[in-house]
Protein backbone atom coordinates (compact mmCIF):
# COMPACT_ATOMS: atom_id res chain seq x y z
CA UNK A 1 0.00 0.00 0.00
CA UNK A 2 1.49 3.56 -0.71
CA UNK A 3 1.87 6.10 1.75
CA UNK A 4 -0.81 9.19 1.28
CA UNK A 5 0.32 11.56 -1.13
CA UNK A 6 0.69 15.05 -0.12
CA UNK A 7 -1.54 17.17 -1.96
CA UNK A 8 0.77 19.33 -3.57
CA UNK A 9 2.19 16.20 -5.50
CA UNK A 10 -1.18 15.17 -6.78
CA UNK A 11 -1.60 18.30 -8.24
CA UNK A 12 1.95 17.92 -9.57
CA UNK A 13 0.52 14.88 -11.32
CA UNK A 14 -1.78 17.06 -13.53
CA UNK A 15 -4.49 15.68 -12.71
CA UNK A 16 -7.24 15.80 -15.48
CA UNK A 17 -10.84 17.22 -14.87
CA UNK A 18 -10.28 19.86 -12.02
CA UNK A 19 -11.74 23.11 -11.71
CA UNK A 20 -9.55 26.06 -12.31
CA UNK A 21 -9.56 28.17 -8.82
CA UNK A 22 -8.41 32.24 -9.61
CA UNK A 23 -8.76 32.99 -5.43
CA UNK A 24 -5.29 30.41 -4.61
CA UNK A 25 -5.87 31.41 -0.73
CA UNK A 26 -9.50 31.03 -0.92
CA UNK A 27 -8.99 27.50 -1.82
CA UNK A 28 -6.75 27.55 1.02
CA UNK A 29 -9.33 28.14 3.18
CA UNK A 30 -11.52 25.58 2.04
CA UNK A 31 -9.57 22.85 2.25
CA UNK A 32 -8.20 24.04 6.01
CA UNK A 33 -11.68 24.27 6.87
CA UNK A 34 -12.54 20.85 5.78
CA UNK A 35 -9.65 19.47 7.04
CA UNK A 36 -11.01 20.22 10.61
CA UNK A 37 -14.40 18.60 10.33
CA UNK A 38 -15.78 15.40 11.29
CA UNK A 39 -15.62 12.59 9.43
CA UNK A 40 -19.11 11.96 7.20
CA UNK A 41 -18.98 8.32 7.59
CA UNK A 42 -16.77 6.03 9.79
CA UNK A 43 -13.79 3.45 8.65
CA UNK A 44 -15.03 0.33 10.16
CA UNK A 45 -18.72 1.14 8.34
CA UNK A 46 -16.38 0.79 4.99
CA UNK A 47 -14.75 -2.40 6.24
CA UNK A 48 -18.18 -3.52 6.84
CA UNK A 49 -19.36 -2.16 3.41
CA UNK A 50 -15.74 -4.35 1.96
CA UNK A 51 -16.79 -7.25 3.78
CA UNK A 52 -20.23 -7.32 1.63
CA UNK A 53 -18.68 -6.54 -1.72
CA UNK A 54 -16.50 -9.66 -0.85
CA UNK A 55 -19.11 -11.58 -0.92
CA UNK A 56 -20.36 -10.05 -4.21
CA UNK A 57 -16.73 -10.79 -5.91
CA UNK A 58 -17.74 -14.42 -4.43
CA UNK A 59 -20.98 -14.64 -6.18
CA UNK A 60 -22.84 -14.69 -3.15
CA UNK A 61 -24.78 -11.36 -3.25
CA UNK A 62 -25.05 -8.81 -5.95
CA UNK A 63 -24.29 -4.98 -6.06
CA UNK A 64 -27.51 -2.30 -6.03
CA UNK A 65 -25.38 0.79 -6.48
CA UNK A 66 -27.77 4.31 -7.87
CA UNK A 67 -28.92 7.34 -7.50
CA UNK A 68 -28.62 10.94 -9.31
CA UNK A 69 -25.80 11.45 -11.90
CA UNK A 70 -25.10 14.80 -9.87
CA UNK A 71 -26.73 15.83 -6.48
CA UNK A 72 -27.39 18.86 -6.47
CA UNK A 73 -27.37 21.74 -3.38
CA UNK A 74 -31.00 22.22 -3.92
CA UNK A 75 -31.96 19.05 -4.13
CA UNK A 76 -31.76 18.40 -0.39
CA UNK A 77 -34.80 18.25 0.98
CA UNK A 78 -36.40 15.53 3.01
CA UNK A 79 -39.02 14.57 0.13
CA UNK A 80 -35.67 14.15 -2.60
CA UNK A 81 -33.82 11.96 -0.37
CA UNK A 82 -36.80 9.83 0.82
CA UNK A 83 -37.90 9.47 -2.89
CA UNK A 84 -34.52 8.37 -3.97
CA UNK A 85 -33.88 6.13 -0.71
CA UNK A 86 -37.46 4.50 -1.37
CA UNK A 87 -37.52 3.30 -4.56
CA UNK A 88 -33.96 1.53 -4.09
CA UNK A 89 -35.25 0.18 -1.22
CA UNK A 90 -38.50 -1.04 -3.70
CA UNK A 91 -35.93 -2.14 -6.17
CA UNK A 92 -34.01 -4.32 -3.31
CA UNK A 93 -36.64 -6.19 -2.33
CA UNK A 94 -37.58 -6.60 -5.84
CA UNK A 95 -34.00 -8.58 -6.11
CA UNK A 96 -33.65 -9.55 -2.88
CA UNK A 97 -36.77 -11.49 -2.76
CA UNK A 98 -37.29 -12.63 -6.70
CA UNK A 99 -33.58 -13.62 -7.17
CA UNK A 100 -33.19 -15.32 -3.64
CA UNK A 101 -29.91 -13.27 -3.49
CA UNK A 102 -28.68 -10.53 -0.85
CA UNK A 103 -28.79 -7.45 -2.13
CA UNK A 104 -25.69 -4.82 -1.08
CA UNK A 105 -27.38 -1.60 -0.74
CA UNK A 106 -25.07 1.48 -2.27
CA UNK A 107 -26.37 4.89 -3.02
CA UNK A 108 -24.81 7.46 -5.41
CA UNK A 109 -25.68 9.51 -2.83
CA UNK A 110 -24.45 12.45 -0.32
CA UNK A 111 -21.37 13.29 -1.84
CA UNK A 112 -22.10 13.32 -5.60
CA UNK A 113 -21.97 17.19 -6.85
CA UNK A 114 -18.34 16.81 -9.19
CA UNK A 115 -18.83 16.29 -12.93
CA UNK A 116 -16.09 15.26 -15.20
CA UNK A 117 -16.88 16.99 -18.57
CA UNK A 118 -16.70 16.37 -22.57
CA UNK A 119 -15.76 19.99 -23.14
CA UNK A 120 -14.86 22.79 -20.24
CA UNK A 121 -17.19 25.12 -22.29
CA UNK A 122 -20.99 25.27 -23.17
CA UNK A 123 -21.51 27.92 -26.00
CA UNK A 124 -25.45 29.45 -26.22
CA UNK A 125 -26.79 31.57 -29.14
CA UNK A 126 -23.08 32.73 -29.46
CA UNK A 127 -21.95 33.02 -25.57
CA UNK A 128 -19.51 30.22 -24.29
CA UNK A 129 -18.99 29.90 -20.76
CA UNK A 130 -17.08 27.53 -18.76
CA UNK A 131 -19.37 24.05 -18.70
CA UNK A 132 -21.17 22.77 -15.22
CA UNK A 133 -19.44 20.90 -13.94
CA UNK A 134 -21.38 20.02 -10.70
CA UNK A 135 -22.62 22.09 -7.19
CA UNK A 136 -19.11 21.08 -5.97
CA UNK A 137 -17.73 23.52 -8.33
CA UNK A 138 -20.14 25.74 -10.26
CA UNK A 139 -23.49 26.76 -10.25
CA UNK A 140 -26.15 25.43 -13.32
CA UNK A 141 -27.48 29.13 -14.50
CA UNK A 142 -25.88 30.11 -17.66
CA UNK A 143 -24.46 32.78 -16.39
CA UNK A 144 -20.85 33.85 -16.00
CA UNK A 145 -20.97 34.37 -12.38
CA UNK A 146 -22.75 31.09 -12.15
CA UNK A 147 -20.55 29.19 -13.68
CA UNK A 148 -17.45 30.59 -12.10
CA UNK A 149 -15.33 28.18 -10.22
CA UNK A 150 -15.89 28.42 -6.61
CA UNK A 151 -13.91 26.70 -3.92
CA UNK A 152 -16.39 27.48 -1.02
CA UNK A 153 -18.21 24.87 -2.80
CA UNK A 154 -16.20 22.39 -1.30
CA UNK A 155 -17.49 22.86 2.17
CA UNK A 156 -21.04 23.35 0.99
CA UNK A 157 -20.77 19.89 -0.51
CA UNK A 158 -19.57 18.66 3.14
CA UNK A 159 -22.45 20.15 4.77
CA UNK A 160 -24.42 18.95 2.01
CA UNK A 161 -23.46 15.21 2.33
CA UNK A 162 -23.72 15.00 6.34
CA UNK A 163 -27.65 16.48 5.97
CA UNK A 164 -27.98 13.70 3.62
CA UNK A 165 -26.66 11.49 4.99
CA UNK A 166 -28.27 12.32 8.60
CA UNK A 167 -31.56 11.71 6.95
CA UNK A 168 -30.75 8.50 5.43
CA UNK A 169 -29.16 7.23 8.70
CA UNK A 170 -32.56 8.00 10.41
CA UNK A 171 -34.67 6.35 7.05
CA UNK A 172 -32.49 3.34 7.31
CA UNK A 173 -32.15 2.46 11.00
CA UNK A 174 -35.72 4.39 12.54
CA UNK A 175 -38.15 2.56 11.19
CA UNK A 176 -39.01 3.85 7.41
CA UNK A 177 -36.77 0.78 5.86
CA UNK A 178 -38.69 -1.81 7.94
CA UNK A 179 -39.47 -4.19 5.93
CA UNK A 180 -43.12 -4.35 7.26
CA UNK A 181 -43.25 -1.13 5.33
CA UNK A 182 -42.96 -2.82 2.01
CA UNK A 183 -46.76 -1.43 0.87
CA UNK A 184 -46.12 1.53 2.22
CA UNK A 185 -43.34 2.39 -0.45
CA UNK A 186 -45.55 1.39 -2.92
CA UNK A 187 -48.55 4.06 -2.44
CA UNK A 188 -49.65 6.64 -4.89
CA UNK A 189 -48.03 4.30 -7.77
CA UNK A 190 -49.81 0.88 -7.79
CA UNK A 191 -52.78 1.99 -9.46
CA UNK A 192 -51.49 3.26 -12.92
CA UNK A 193 -48.02 1.42 -13.51
CA UNK A 194 -48.03 -2.15 -14.41
CA UNK A 195 -44.39 -2.58 -12.46
CA UNK A 196 -46.20 -1.02 -9.31
CA UNK A 197 -48.98 -3.43 -9.53
CA UNK A 198 -46.41 -6.36 -9.86
CA UNK A 199 -44.19 -5.03 -7.09
CA UNK A 200 -47.69 -4.66 -4.80
CA UNK A 201 -48.32 -8.66 -5.35
CA UNK A 202 -44.62 -9.66 -4.45
CA UNK A 203 -45.46 -7.15 -1.05
CA UNK A 204 -48.29 -9.90 -0.39
CA UNK A 205 -46.24 -12.48 -0.61
CA UNK A 206 -43.70 -10.78 1.49
CA UNK A 207 -46.08 -9.83 3.53
CA UNK A 208 -47.36 -13.99 4.22
CA UNK A 209 -43.68 -14.80 4.70
CA UNK A 210 -43.35 -12.94 7.64
CA UNK A 211 -46.48 -13.05 9.44
CA UNK A 212 -45.60 -17.00 9.13
CA UNK A 213 -41.90 -16.00 10.55
CA UNK A 214 -43.62 -13.55 13.32
CA UNK A 215 -45.70 -16.61 13.81
CA UNK A 216 -43.24 -19.29 14.37
CA UNK A 217 -41.72 -16.82 16.84
CA UNK A 218 -38.63 -15.45 14.65
CA UNK A 219 -38.00 -11.64 14.35
CA UNK A 220 -34.67 -10.99 13.24
CA UNK A 221 -32.90 -7.37 13.24
CA UNK A 222 -32.95 -7.32 9.34
CA UNK A 223 -36.75 -7.03 9.24
CA UNK A 224 -36.54 -3.90 11.16
CA UNK A 225 -33.35 -2.40 9.66
CA UNK A 226 -31.48 -2.27 6.12
CA UNK A 227 -27.35 -1.87 5.79
CA UNK A 228 -27.18 1.20 3.51
CA UNK A 229 -24.22 2.92 2.14
CA UNK A 230 -23.00 6.01 0.58
CA UNK A 231 -21.08 6.43 -2.98
CA UNK A 232 -19.38 8.80 -4.96
CA UNK A 233 -17.25 9.61 -7.89
CA UNK A 234 -13.76 10.98 -6.16
CA UNK A 235 -13.19 13.48 -8.63
CA UNK A 236 -12.34 16.84 -6.79
CA UNK A 237 -8.63 16.12 -5.09
CA UNK A 238 -9.06 19.04 -2.92
CA UNK A 239 -12.29 17.66 -1.54
CA UNK A 240 -10.99 14.08 -0.91
CA UNK A 241 -7.68 14.57 0.16
CA UNK A 242 -9.07 16.90 3.02
CA UNK A 243 -11.04 13.87 4.15
CA UNK A 244 -8.89 11.43 4.04
CA UNK A 245 -7.92 10.57 7.19
CA UNK A 246 -6.02 8.06 9.56
CA UNK A 247 -8.86 6.01 11.55
CA UNK A 248 -7.72 5.25 15.20
CA UNK A 249 -8.53 1.60 15.68
CA UNK A 250 -5.99 0.53 12.90
CA UNK A 251 -3.66 3.76 11.90
CA UNK A 252 -4.71 3.08 8.50
CA UNK A 253 -6.00 6.24 6.01
CA UNK A 254 -9.59 6.33 4.54
CA UNK A 255 -11.01 8.88 2.92
CA UNK A 256 -14.08 9.69 4.92
CA UNK A 257 -15.83 11.87 2.79
CA UNK A 258 -18.40 8.26 1.82
CA UNK A 259 -18.51 4.55 2.38
CA UNK A 260 -17.26 3.60 -1.30
CA UNK A 261 -15.36 6.21 -3.92
CA UNK A 262 -15.01 5.41 -7.72
CA UNK A 263 -12.82 6.63 -10.05
CA UNK A 264 -14.46 7.93 -13.58
CA UNK A 265 -14.02 6.84 -16.53
CA UNK A 266 -12.08 9.89 -17.78
CA UNK A 267 -9.68 10.02 -14.62
CA UNK A 268 -8.35 6.42 -14.20
CA UNK A 269 -4.93 6.93 -15.95
CA UNK A 270 -2.48 4.58 -14.37
CA UNK A 271 0.08 7.04 -13.33
CA UNK A 272 -2.30 10.11 -12.61
CA UNK A 273 -3.17 11.46 -9.43
CA UNK A 274 -6.51 9.79 -8.85
CA UNK A 275 -5.22 6.64 -9.01
CA UNK A 276 -2.48 7.36 -6.66
CA UNK A 277 -4.47 8.83 -4.00
CA UNK A 278 -6.99 5.82 -4.53
CA UNK A 279 -4.31 3.62 -4.09
CA UNK A 280 -3.35 4.78 -0.70
CA UNK A 281 -6.84 4.82 0.83
CA UNK A 282 -8.46 1.55 2.74
CA UNK A 283 -12.13 1.96 1.58
CA UNK A 284 -13.50 -0.35 -1.12
CA UNK A 285 -13.35 2.06 -4.17
CA UNK A 286 -14.40 1.29 -7.70
CA UNK A 287 -13.20 2.27 -11.27
CA UNK A 288 -15.59 2.65 -14.25
CA UNK A 289 -14.01 0.71 -17.38
CA UNK A 290 -14.86 1.91 -20.87
CA UNK A 291 -15.13 0.42 -24.05
CA UNK A 292 -11.43 1.45 -24.83
CA UNK A 293 -9.98 -0.52 -22.02
CA UNK A 294 -7.76 -3.20 -22.49
CA UNK A 295 -7.31 -6.39 -20.30
CA UNK A 296 -3.47 -4.80 -19.77
CA UNK A 297 -5.35 -1.54 -18.78
CA UNK A 298 -7.31 -3.41 -15.59
CA UNK A 299 -4.55 -5.43 -14.69
CA UNK A 300 -2.57 -2.61 -14.19
CA UNK A 301 -5.11 -0.84 -12.04
CA UNK A 302 -5.84 -3.89 -10.17
CA UNK A 303 -2.29 -4.07 -9.57
CA UNK A 304 -1.76 -0.39 -8.78
CA UNK A 305 -5.13 0.20 -6.63
CA UNK A 306 -5.07 -3.49 -4.68
CA UNK A 307 -1.54 -5.33 -4.85
CA UNK A 308 -2.23 -7.58 -2.09
CA UNK A 309 -5.39 -9.06 -4.03
CA UNK A 310 -7.63 -8.17 -0.60
CA UNK A 311 -11.71 -9.82 -1.70
CA UNK A 312 -14.01 -6.61 -1.62
CA UNK A 313 -11.43 -4.07 -2.17
CA UNK A 314 -11.87 -3.50 -5.69
CA UNK A 315 -15.01 -3.14 -8.24
CA UNK A 316 -14.81 -2.94 -11.97
CA UNK A 317 -17.74 -0.75 -13.63
CA UNK A 318 -17.85 -1.60 -16.53
CA UNK A 319 -19.75 1.06 -19.22
CA UNK A 320 -19.54 -0.46 -22.61
CA UNK A 321 -23.01 0.53 -23.87
CA UNK A 322 -25.07 -2.04 -25.38
CA UNK A 323 -23.84 -2.59 -28.98
CA UNK A 324 -20.11 -3.25 -27.94
CA UNK A 325 -20.73 -5.04 -24.65
CA UNK A 326 -20.85 -8.70 -26.21
CA UNK A 327 -17.51 -7.99 -28.64
CA UNK A 328 -15.47 -6.74 -25.59
CA UNK A 329 -16.31 -7.39 -22.42
CA UNK A 330 -15.19 -11.00 -23.01
CA UNK A 331 -11.88 -10.91 -23.42
CA UNK A 332 -11.46 -8.24 -20.58
CA UNK A 333 -13.05 -10.76 -17.81
CA UNK A 334 -11.37 -13.66 -19.56
CA UNK A 335 -7.94 -12.33 -18.88
CA UNK A 336 -8.42 -10.90 -15.56
CA UNK A 337 -9.97 -13.84 -14.15
CA UNK A 338 -6.97 -15.90 -15.49
CA UNK A 339 -4.85 -13.83 -13.80
CA UNK A 340 -6.41 -14.39 -10.41
CA UNK A 341 -7.13 -10.59 -9.44
CA UNK A 342 -10.17 -11.21 -6.94
CA UNK A 343 -12.79 -8.42 -8.39
CA UNK A 344 -16.20 -7.57 -8.42
CA UNK A 345 -17.78 -7.07 -11.93
CA UNK A 346 -20.41 -4.36 -11.63
CA UNK A 347 -22.52 -3.42 -15.14
CA UNK A 348 -23.24 0.66 -15.51
CA UNK A 349 -25.78 0.37 -18.03
CA UNK A 350 -26.18 4.27 -18.70
CA UNK A 351 -22.66 5.44 -19.64
CA UNK A 352 -22.31 3.84 -22.76
CA UNK A 353 -25.90 4.65 -24.07
CA UNK A 354 -26.21 7.98 -23.94
CA UNK A 355 -27.50 10.19 -27.15
CA UNK A 356 -28.65 13.64 -27.48
CA UNK A 357 -32.25 14.31 -29.36
CA UNK A 358 -32.92 16.77 -32.44
CA UNK A 359 -34.31 18.78 -29.43
CA UNK A 360 -30.79 18.84 -27.75
CA UNK A 361 -32.07 16.70 -24.53
CA UNK A 362 -29.29 14.28 -23.53
CA UNK A 363 -31.09 10.98 -22.93
CA UNK A 364 -30.60 7.00 -22.95
CA UNK A 365 -33.08 4.42 -24.35
CA UNK A 366 -34.89 1.72 -21.75
CA UNK A 367 -34.12 -0.83 -23.93
CA UNK A 368 -30.65 -0.28 -24.56
CA UNK A 369 -30.00 0.11 -21.02
CA UNK A 370 -31.47 -3.85 -20.57
CA UNK A 371 -29.71 -4.60 -23.93
CA UNK A 372 -26.52 -4.04 -21.90
CA UNK A 373 -27.65 -5.86 -18.36
CA UNK A 374 -28.52 -8.66 -20.83
CA UNK A 375 -25.23 -8.81 -22.37
CA UNK A 376 -23.66 -8.72 -19.25
CA UNK A 377 -25.24 -11.38 -17.73
CA UNK A 378 -24.64 -13.52 -20.88
CA UNK A 379 -21.24 -12.62 -21.08
CA UNK A 380 -20.63 -13.72 -17.60
CA UNK A 381 -22.35 -16.98 -17.78
CA UNK A 382 -20.54 -17.73 -20.94
CA UNK A 383 -17.28 -16.68 -19.00
CA UNK A 384 -18.06 -18.69 -15.93
CA UNK A 385 -17.90 -15.32 -13.68
CA UNK A 386 -20.38 -13.78 -11.81
CA UNK A 387 -22.38 -10.88 -12.95
CA UNK A 388 -22.07 -9.11 -9.60
CA UNK A 389 -24.42 -5.51 -9.69
CA UNK A 390 -25.87 -3.02 -11.41
CA UNK A 391 -24.63 0.47 -11.32
CA UNK A 392 -27.95 2.88 -12.77
CA UNK A 393 -28.76 6.17 -12.52
CA UNK A 394 -31.81 6.81 -11.18
CA UNK A 395 -34.18 9.09 -9.53
CA UNK A 396 -37.59 8.19 -7.23
CA UNK A 397 -39.65 10.93 -9.06
CA UNK A 398 -41.76 10.90 -12.15
CA UNK A 399 -39.01 12.39 -14.82
CA UNK A 400 -39.26 12.37 -18.08
CA UNK A 401 -35.41 11.82 -18.98
CA UNK A 402 -34.57 8.33 -20.60
CA UNK A 403 -37.19 7.48 -23.19
CA UNK A 404 -38.98 3.85 -23.56
CA UNK A 405 -40.11 1.41 -20.39
CA UNK A 406 -43.74 0.42 -19.80
CA UNK A 407 -44.81 4.02 -20.01
CA UNK A 408 -43.46 4.31 -23.83
CA UNK A 409 -41.71 7.81 -23.24
CA UNK A 410 -41.26 9.24 -26.39
CA UNK A 411 -38.61 12.07 -27.52
CA UNK A 412 -41.29 14.35 -27.48
CA UNK A 413 -42.20 13.56 -23.67
CA UNK A 414 -38.32 14.65 -22.30
CA UNK A 415 -39.52 18.26 -22.44
CA UNK A 416 -42.69 17.66 -19.73
CA UNK A 417 -40.57 16.99 -16.59
CA UNK A 418 -36.46 16.74 -17.35
CA UNK A 419 -34.60 18.19 -14.09
CA UNK A 420 -31.60 15.86 -14.48
CA UNK A 421 -28.40 18.95 -14.46
CA UNK A 422 -26.14 16.40 -16.10
CA UNK A 423 -27.21 12.90 -17.44
CA UNK A 424 -30.59 11.60 -17.51
CA UNK A 425 -32.54 9.54 -15.24
CA UNK A 426 -34.57 6.41 -14.84
CA UNK A 427 -37.41 7.48 -13.22
CA UNK A 428 -39.14 5.37 -10.58
CA UNK A 429 -41.35 2.92 -12.43
CA UNK A 430 -38.30 2.68 -15.00
CA UNK A 431 -36.41 1.67 -11.89
CA UNK A 432 -38.40 -0.49 -10.73
CA UNK A 433 -39.18 -2.07 -14.04
CA UNK A 434 -34.93 -2.74 -14.61
CA UNK A 435 -35.26 -4.52 -11.11
CA UNK A 436 -37.69 -7.55 -11.68
CA UNK A 437 -36.11 -7.63 -15.15
CA UNK A 438 -32.77 -8.25 -13.50
CA UNK A 439 -34.36 -10.34 -11.12
CA UNK A 440 -35.33 -12.87 -13.75
CA UNK A 441 -32.01 -12.15 -15.27
CA UNK A 442 -30.02 -13.14 -11.65
CA UNK A 443 -32.76 -16.23 -11.44
CA UNK A 444 -31.30 -17.57 -14.24
CA UNK A 445 -28.34 -16.73 -13.32
O1 LIG B 1 -21.95 11.47 -15.89
C1 LIG B 1 -21.57 12.28 -16.54
C2 LIG B 1 -21.46 12.53 -17.94
O2 LIG B 1 -21.47 11.39 -18.68
C3 LIG B 1 -20.22 13.26 -18.02
O3 LIG B 1 -20.27 14.30 -17.13
C4 LIG B 1 -19.96 13.73 -19.43
O4 LIG B 1 -21.04 14.41 -19.87
P1 LIG B 1 -20.88 15.45 -21.08
O5 LIG B 1 -20.47 14.66 -22.27
O6 LIG B 1 -22.24 16.06 -21.21
O7 LIG B 1 -19.87 16.43 -20.64
C1 LIG C 1 -19.30 10.40 -15.30
C2 LIG C 1 -19.78 9.23 -14.96
O1 LIG C 1 -19.40 8.04 -15.44
P1 LIG C 1 -18.15 7.65 -16.35
O2 LIG C 1 -16.92 8.03 -15.58
O3 LIG C 1 -18.31 6.17 -16.47
O4 LIG C 1 -18.29 8.36 -17.65
C3 LIG C 1 -20.84 9.06 -13.95
O5 LIG C 1 -20.90 8.00 -13.33
O6 LIG C 1 -21.67 9.96 -13.82
MN1 LIG D 1 -23.54 10.37 -15.28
Amino acid sequence: MSPVPDLEALRALGPAQQPTYADRDAVDAAVTRLRRMPPLVFAGECDELKEKIAAVSRGEAFLLQGGDCAETFSGVTADNVRNKLRVLLQMAVVLTYAASVPVVKLGRIAGQYAKPRSSDTETRDGLTLPAYRGDAVNGYDFTAEDRRHDPQRLVDVYHSSAATLNLVRAFVTGGYADLRQVHTWNTDFVRDSVSGQAYEKLAHEIDRAMQFMTAIGADPDEFHRVDFHSSHEALLLEYEHALTRIDSRTELPYDVSGHFLWIGERTRQLEGAHVELLSAIRNPIGVKLGPTTTADDALGLAARLNPANEPGRLTFITRFGAGRIRDKLPQLVEKVTASGVDVAWVCDPMHGNTFETSTGYKTRAFDDVIEEVQGFFDVHRSVGTWPGGVHVELTGDDVTECVGGGELLAEIDLSNRYESVCDPRLNRVQSLELAFLVAEMLRKA
